[in-house]
């Protein structure tokens, strides 16, 4: 049987022509409509035309939200993608989400909400037991100061925390302020630190930290140079707290580098798979990345120091497949969970 359009094998090589067209006949799709908020910095980095033109071919068509109309004079959204803050916004969404049953939203505002906390952020991590998993996974131990900064040698001795120290801002709201880390060799420097603040104990890692980045079900891991480790001799020849820059950030990419196996070699798959379905469950959100660091001199003892709710995706490997693929999953499982009329 002929199919419009195809033509046959002998008439190309009548034609001279190596090219062969072939239409296929397909079933018309349902287009899955994703709405995003997104600022316009992360618009940028992740509706790149790459993922645009593959999700078009794919029956996937994102839409802008126009934040200045109503929600539910927009769409219908199969699928909304947002990294707003703010009360407001948070309202808008709720509102949306339960006067339209059938959108999925990634994801709820109050899981990510959980995020913005590095305190909060990490306890789900800490409850974890995944002893079978060919690996330790652990929190640094931390304390949170809220007000006071002058009681805050006396907290840090109650609290047996061992320096150096790393001071985060304590919450994380996507302001450059609230990534402004400091390092603090002894803890009367920290002083001057402007509450409220996590410490958090730094660990020896080799600088170089895994940073695993999930998207429902996938998981990638990259590779990124990070703080180098801090000798006992360091420590004690060194006093005050001294601000660093984004260290571990794309530009600091370690995956082409030649590493010290002991330092670069990827933590176990098993291990990873665990820990981000546990965290996908616990936190109860499917877009999320892990910053992973292997404790120095250990081949299986790691520590999650930070998660971050819809990171960059543009710079995982692939990432316009992996959230194609993500996308239409997440709307052909619901529709499987539909009872059939
Ligand atoms: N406890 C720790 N021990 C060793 N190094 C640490 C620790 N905490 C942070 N770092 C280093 O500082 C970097 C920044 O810390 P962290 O990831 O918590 O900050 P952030 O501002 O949330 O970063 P991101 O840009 O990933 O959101 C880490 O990537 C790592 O290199
Ligand atoms: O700016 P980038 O593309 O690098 O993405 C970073 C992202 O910023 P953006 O959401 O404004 O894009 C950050 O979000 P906020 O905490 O500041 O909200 C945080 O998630 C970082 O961890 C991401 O870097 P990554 O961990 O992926 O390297
Ligand atoms: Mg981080
Ligand atoms: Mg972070």
């Amino acid at each position: 049987m002929r199919i419009n359009g195809e033509i046959t094998p002998q008439e190309e090589e009548e034609k001279g022509e190596a090219k062969t067209v072939r239409l296929s006949i397909q079933q018309p799709r349902k287009l899955v409509v994703v709405g995003y908020a997104l600022t316009s910095k992360k618009k940028k980095s992740f509706l790149q035309p790459k993922l645009e033109v593959l999700a078009r071919n794919k029956g996937i068509l994102f839409v802008a939200i126009d934040l200045n109309r109503p929600l539910s004079d927009q769409g219908p959204f199969d699928v909304i993608l947002h990294k707003l803050s703010g009360k407001d916004w948070c309202e808008v969404i709720e509102d949306y989400q339960q006067k339209h049953l059938e959108a999925i939203v990634l994801d709820p505002p109050d899981a990510i909400q959980h995020l913005h906390n590095r305190q909060s952020m990490l306890q789900d991590v800490a409850d974890l037991d995944l002893s079978d998993c060919q690996g330790k996974v652990c929190v640094p131990r931390q304390m949170v100061v809220n007000k006071d900064p002058s009681s805050i040698p006396r907290e840090v001795t109650k609290a047996g925390l061992k320096l150096p120290l790393v001071a985060k801002p304590l919450v994380v709201d996507g302001t450059a302020k609230s990534h402004e880390l400091f390092l603090a060799y002894d803890e009367f420097s920290l002083s001057e630190l402007e509450p409220p603040l996590v410490l958090q104990e730094f660990v020896n890692h080799g600088g170089v930290l895994f940073k695993i980045y999930v998207v429902g079900e996938a998981i990638k891991v990259v590779r990124r140079f990070s703080l180098p480790n801090i000798s006992k001799c360091e420590l004690a020849k060194v006093a005050g707290v001294f601000r660093f820059p984004r260290v571990s950030s794309a530009a600091s990419s370690a995956d082409d580098v030649d590493l010290d196996p002991s330092v670069g070699e990827l933590p176990p798959r098993p291990l990873l798979e665990r820990l981000a379905r546990e965290l996908r469950h616990r936190l109860g959100l499917r877009l999320f990345n892990i910053d992973m660091i292997r404790e120095h001199g250990t081949q299986d003892v790691f520590y999650v120091i930070d998660i971050n709710y819809f990171p960059g995706y543009g710079k995982m490997p692939d990432y316009e497949h992996t959230f194609t693929d993500f996308l239409l999953g997440l709307v052909q499982s619901k529709y499987k969970k539909r009872p059939a009329k």
